[in-house]
C-alpha cells in the first residue's frame, strides 16, 4: 500500500485527477476495450471531479470510452432528488465530461427487487471484466462505500441499513435534519472493491484522521472496513495533512520516503531517457 500526503484537498484533488487521467490515457481505451472506473461521492471526490473536468475541457482527456460503476445509493430517496448519488453525479461530474449515459452505471435504490438490482450489478461489472481503477472516500467510521463497521470484509453488492453515525454525518446535505437521511442504502461490497485491479481512496480532513490510523497502522479489522486494503496488491490512499493527525509521525516519515525514493527513480530515468535520445 502507498499512502501519498498533500497539503490540502484541492492538492489532493490535483494529484488525484493527474494521476487518473494518466491511467486512462495510458490504458489508450476503445469502444471494444473500454476503461472500467468506479467513482464514489461525498464532498472528499469534488476537487479530483473538478481537476478532471479541467482535463477534458482542455482536450488532454477523454471519458469517450471509460465505463463507470459508481459505489452506493441511497434506499427509496427518489432518483432526482437533490440529494440522490444519482443527481450528485450528473451535477458534479458527469454533466460536464464527455461520457456517454449508457455507459455510467449507478445503482438504483428505487429498484422494485433490490437484491436483483444487486446482483446484476456485480453481474454487470464481471461482464465488463471487472473494474480497472476504484476511485474511494471513506466515512468517519473507516467505512468505504457504505460498509460500515461490523461488514463482512468478503461482501458483494447488497442492501446495508446506516449506521447512527453515518445517518448523523450525512445528515449536513438535508438541511441537518436527521429524519430526512434515508436508513438504507445498496452497496458494493467490500470485496466488490477489493477485486478491482487498483483501488484508490481519499481521505480528506481531521474527523478522518482516526480512522485513516486504524485501517493503516492496525490490523485488518471489519469494524474499520478501510483495513481491508491491507489485502490488496496495489492500494493507493491520498491524504491531507489534517487526516494524518492520528498516524505515528513514524509511519508519516516512512511513507513521505517513499515517495521521495520514488521520484528520485523516476527523474533519473527521464535523465538516461534523455540522454539516450541526444545520442541517437
Ligand atoms: N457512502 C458515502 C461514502 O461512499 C463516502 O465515502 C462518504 C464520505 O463523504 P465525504 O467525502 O463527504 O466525507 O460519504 C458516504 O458515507
Amino acid at each position: 500500500m502507498r499512502l501519498i500526503i498533500r497539503d490540502n484537498p484541492t492538492a489532493v484533488g490535483d494529484y488525484l485527477a493527474t494521476y487518473i487521467a494518466k491511467r486512462i490515457n495510458d490504458f489508450a481505451p476503445t469502444a471494444d476495450k473500454p476503461f472500467v472506473l468506479g467513482l464514489p461521492t461525498g464532498s472528499s471526490p469534488i476537487p479530483t471531479y473538478k481537476a478532471l473536468i479541467k482535463f477534458v475541457k482542455e482536450e488532454k482527456l477523454s471519458f469517450q470510452h471509460v465505463v463507470t460503476f459508481n459505489m452506493d445509493e441511497y434506499v427509496g430517496l427518489p432518483r432526482d432528488h437533490p440529494e440522490s448519488y444519482h443527481t450528485f453525479m450528473f451535477r458534479e461530474f458527469f454533466g460536464h465530461v464527455d461520457i456517454p449515459p449508457s455507459q455510467v452505471h449507478i445503482l438504483d435504490g428505487n429498484a422494485p427487487d433490490l437484491v436483483a438490482e444487486c446482483n446484476a450489478y456485480e453481474a454487470a461489472i464481471k461482464s465488463y471484466g471487472g473494474i480497472e481503477l476504484f476511485l474511494g472516500g471513506i466515512g468517519e467510521d473507516g467505512h468505504i462505500a457504505f460498509n460500515e463497521p461490523g461488514s463482512s470484509l468478503a461482501s458483494r453488492t447488497r442492501i446495508k441499513t446506516l449506521a447512527y453515525d453515518t445517518i448523523l454525518a450525512n445528515a449536513r446535505f438535508f438541511n441537518n435534519d436527521i429524519s430526512k437521511v434515508p436508513r438504507m442504502a445498496l452497496t458494493v461490497g467490500v470485496a466488490t472493491v477489493l477485486d478491482s485491479r487498483e483501488v484508490v481512496v481519499i481521505v480528506n480532513g481531521q474527523r478522518k484522521a482516526l480512522a485513516l490510523s486504524k485501517a493503516i497502522e492496525d490490523g485488518v479489522n471489519h469494524l474499520w472496513t478501510l483495513s481491508a486494503l491491507q489485502l490488496h496488491p496495489w492500494a493507493l490512499i491520498v491524504v491531507d495533512e489534517d487526516a494524518t493527525a492520528e498516524l505515528h509521525v513514524k509511519t508519516v516519515k516512512y511513507f513521505k520516503s517513499i515517495e521521495y525514493v520514488q521520484e528520485q527513480v523516476e527523474m533519473s530515468k527521464r535523465e538516461q531517457q534523455k540522454q539516450g535520445e541526444e545520442e541517437v
